[in-house]
């Protein structure tokens, strides 16, 4: 895009759409003109680039220009070998003799190009999997090597691997790496990519191609002669889990892989004497990813499940409360800013390309984002199943303005590349280890708030940078390669950053806001502690919210589905008696052997006292159930769905159980509807209540009592005298904030002594800037008067 042809308000737009402030937006194209590269180039440096945007795509011609160069270099001898060999009736893979005889070899190769002394278990039996010439799928932790299981067979046959990946940037990392391991490969992404490139590669030039999947579907007829020249010794498809609509990162284009199995078979190409084996891989699938993946990918009957532990145990996970808003910062981050401070004098091997530090930000703009949230936070009691509806309007085009749902495969100013054996452009683990503080993710919900926290933090000092779709390629690439160069600290980003990438020294990962799926979360933090060292995953969350969905174009199944991803994603959170590793194994389906991690938040500082709750339980219970015919649903027909629809005409939801509650109980007066819901929260996991709604929702919000639930609550027996349960993080909040006032005159009791109405005022919020007065209110005119 040729950004001096725009009009400045469309600039301004698409600033505004990267998640810049509209001020900052108008003064750089006052500044440099309506050019976006420009313009970003301005906010972002402070300065007016030397370069224009043509420079940019011309650097990006470069680089491959310059890849293109140093490929000459590559030692064609071995290229030349295979394509002798080529030449030969196609070797099948079953060039290995025994099974001794390629697990030898494998690890003499290992030990060669990788340095590690034998394959891991799982990876043994992926690789069995493809000598026996089967289909495998291979569930294993992130982190744990699947890229081995398909890089090996390239150098134990001779053949090319073609591996279909999602994105350039992980394309890009993996081929840079294993051109330092010696091995030969490219990348072809979904772009106008480099026709040179792609010949070379489909003649057999590079032991491993990288493909995403858009492209991989038009290369069909030249894959089959590959396949029948130099020969193709498997397909691997890594991050499967995009595959499956039931699981998180969808991708449609994935779903089209089938196509591999049906075309490159012993049937159709006669050349071959079996089928080209698929592996495919992925570290975050539950069941019903799995099978989704077996079925959509036309996997051939019988394939080999390679399932391993997904348990990390060298990450630590916690949960802290937060509002994650900009006003949280300070306290959020305090003990991040002062880790690093700690190693501010300590030399970077390089310094950051990106000057971040001059990121201004205008008073006024921070101020009226402090502001935006101060009122949001103001009315966090609300009913309501959405964060977002108190700053903004809430649509599905706003929303999918400020997130990015779903990852663009083009992440890089690139489209495609290639590596020699011993390439020299970016070493990839150039410094590791020499930053004592290791690095940091921190993911956020919004591109706004990439670029929000980054620039707080680098107001603090902290090498940061922020991370999001819509910024542009260049830069996404520039941010890319100062993480492995460690030349940065922490990288602000939305989903678009992550996926695959291993760099050993990341110490943090850091959730702030609530992430759309625990699959989602495994994932990201599973970007943490791949040196096999202690590593820590937080997750800061409102836990007074219940998070909501970030709209998107989904049917009412897959809308359905992402509520219960969400709602597993809030139970975790919530819980306060179960430890973090446990539940995150367990969600993938896998018995978790060991009683707990003994690092997580909850295994650190045990569970809560436990409380007998039977007198709130049998309450509300039976508030619920007095709202239903009692006697009819004690009729054994109950259960039955068809009954149930009939009787829910109308649909009191929990908020309303709890105002009645409220009322008619001067001893409940001042509990609050976050602890009720927690409970409510409690009876429906032991099976009392169910949602009686037909739409589905982040936690129970029209409750019904079950058969047990009615037998609970109606016990006419003494049997029930005790149900002793650990109160969830909701529960505890609410326990440990000030109670809200049951009515006007307990509010005003003690309101006209001065010195309680200061406190009240002021309570709760030591960490914040004083709050800016809004003098058109009652509270604030108070709150005005108090501070003079
Ligand atoms: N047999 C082995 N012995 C020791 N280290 C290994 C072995 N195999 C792989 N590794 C190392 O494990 C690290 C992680 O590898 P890799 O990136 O393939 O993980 P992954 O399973 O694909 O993770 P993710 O699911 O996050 O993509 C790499 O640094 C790799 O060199
Ligand atoms: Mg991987």
């Amino acid at each position: 895009m040729d950004g001096t042809n725009l009009s400045s308000d469309v600039v301004i737009a698409e600033l505004m759409s990267m998640g810049f402030e509209i001020l900052e937006a108008r003064k750089a194209i006052q500044e440099v003109g309506p050019s976006l590269n420009n313009a970003i180039d301005f906010i972002l440096n402070g300065c007016k680039k030397v370069s224009s945007e043509r420079d940019i795509s011309d650097a990006g011609r470069q680089s491959v220009r310059g890849m293109r160069q140093s490929v000459r270099g590559m030692r064609q001898s071995s290229i030349m070998d295979h394509l002798q060999s080529s030449k030969k009736p196609a070797p099948s893979v079953s060039i290995v003799h025994s099974d001794e005889d390629w697990e030898v070899r494998a690890n003499m190769l290992l030990q060669k190009h990788f340095g590690y002394p034998s394959l891991k278990r799982f990876q043994r039996e992926a690789l069995g999997a493809w000598v026996a010439q089967k289909d495998c799928l291979v569930l294993a932790a992130t982190g744990s090597g699947k890229s081995l299981c398909f890089q090996i067979p390239a150098l134990l046959t001779g053949k090319v691997v073609v591996v279909i990946s999602p994105l350039i940037s992980l394309m890009h990392d993996q081929c840079l790496k294993l051109a330092k391991h010696g091995v030969s490969a490219c990348f072809l992404g979904s772009g106008q990519v480099d026709q040179s490139v792609q010949q070379k590669a489909m003649r057999g030039m590079y032991e491993i191609i990288y493909v995403c999947p858009e492209t991989i579907l038009r290369l069909i007829k030249p894959l089959e002669s590959l396949a029948e020249n130099r020969g193709i010794a498997l397909f691997a498809i890594d991050e499967v889990h995009c595959v499956s609509k039931w699981g998180h990162d969808f991708r449609p284009d994935y779903r089209r892989l089938s196509a591999l199995r049906d075309n490159f078979n012993a049937k159709k190409l006669p050349f071959l004497k079996f089928d080209i084996p698929i592996m495919a891989l992925t570290a975050t699938a539950t069941t019903r990813v799995r099978e989704d993946i077996l079925k959509s990918l036309h996997i051939s009957e019988d394939p080999t499940i390679v399932l391993t532990s997904f348990f990390r145990p060298n990450l630590r996970f916690s949960v802290k409360h937060s509002r994650t808003s900009s006003s949280s910062y300070e306290k959020d981050f305090c003990e991040l800013i002062e880790a690093y401070s700690k190693n501010r004098h300590q030399k970077y091997s390089k310094k950051t390309n990106l000057p971040l530090e001059n990121i201004s930000v205008g008073t006024s703009s921070r101020d009226e984002l402090y502001n935006l949230e101060e009122r949001a936070s103001e009315s966090e009691e609300d009913d309501d199943d959405v964060s977002f509806t108190k700053r903004q309007k809430l649509s599905v085009e706003f929303l999918e303005d400020e997130s990015d749902l779903l990852i663009d495969v083009d992440d890089f100013d690139v489209t495609c590349g290639e590596f020699n054996g011993q390439s020299s452009t970016m070493d990839l683990d150039v410094c590791e280890g020499k930053t004592e503080e290791g690095l940091t993710i921190i993911y956020v919900p919004t591109r706004k708030e990439t670029l929000s926290i980054a620039k707080y933090l680098c107001r603090c000092g902290v090498k940061a940078a922020a991370y999001h779709a819509k910024l542009p390629k260049s830069q996404l690439r520039q941010v890319h390669k100062e993480f492995h160069e460690n030349a940065l600290q922490v990288v602000v980003a939305t989903i678009a950053f992550g996926m695959g990438i291993d760099k050993l020294n990341v110490r943090r990962i850091i959730h702030y806001g609530w992430p759309q799926s625990l699959e989602a979360y495994y994932q990201e933090a599973g970007r943490a502690g791949r040196d096999g060292k202690l590593a820590d995953c937080v997750l800061y969350a409102n836990l007074s919210r219940m998070p909501s969905l970030l709209p998107n174009r989904r049917s009412e199944e897959q809308t359905r589905q992402a509520y219960k991803m969400l709602s597993d994603c809030f139970r975790y959170a919530m819980r306060t008696s179960r430890c973090r590793a446990q539940m995150l194994v367990q969600y993938f389906g896998e018995d978790f052997s060991d009683d707990s991690c003994h690092l997580c938040d909850v295994c650190v500082k045990g569970p809560p006292e436990q409380k007998n709750l039977i007198d709130e339980a049998r309450i509300i219970m039976q508030m619920i159930a007095a709202h239903y015919d009692k006697r009819s649903y004690l009729e054994s027909s109950y259960d039955d769905d068809s009954y149930h629809h009939n009787t829910c005409m109308e649909k009191p939801n929990v908020k309303m159980f709890v105002c009645r509650i409220q009322e008619q109980n001067q001893q409940l007066a001042t509990t609050d509807l976050l602890w009720w819901r927690g409970l409510v929260r409690i009876l429906e996991d032991k099976g009392f209540l169910r949602e009686g709604d037909d739409k589905a929702h982040v936690q129970i919000k029209y409750p019904e009592p079950t058969k047990l639930g009615l037998e609970f609550a109606f016990a006419e027996t003494e049997m029930e005298q005790a149900f002793n349960v650990c109160p969830e993080a909701d529960m505890l909040l609410s326990e440990n904030r000030p109670k809200s006032y049951s009515s006007f005159v307990e509010w005003g009791k003690g309101w006209a002594d001065p010195e309680i109405r200061k406190q009240r005022l002021s309570r709760n919020r030591p960490w914040k800037r004083p709050r800016r007065t809004n003098k058109q209110t009652v509270r604030g005119r108070l709150a005005a008067k108090l501070s003079k």
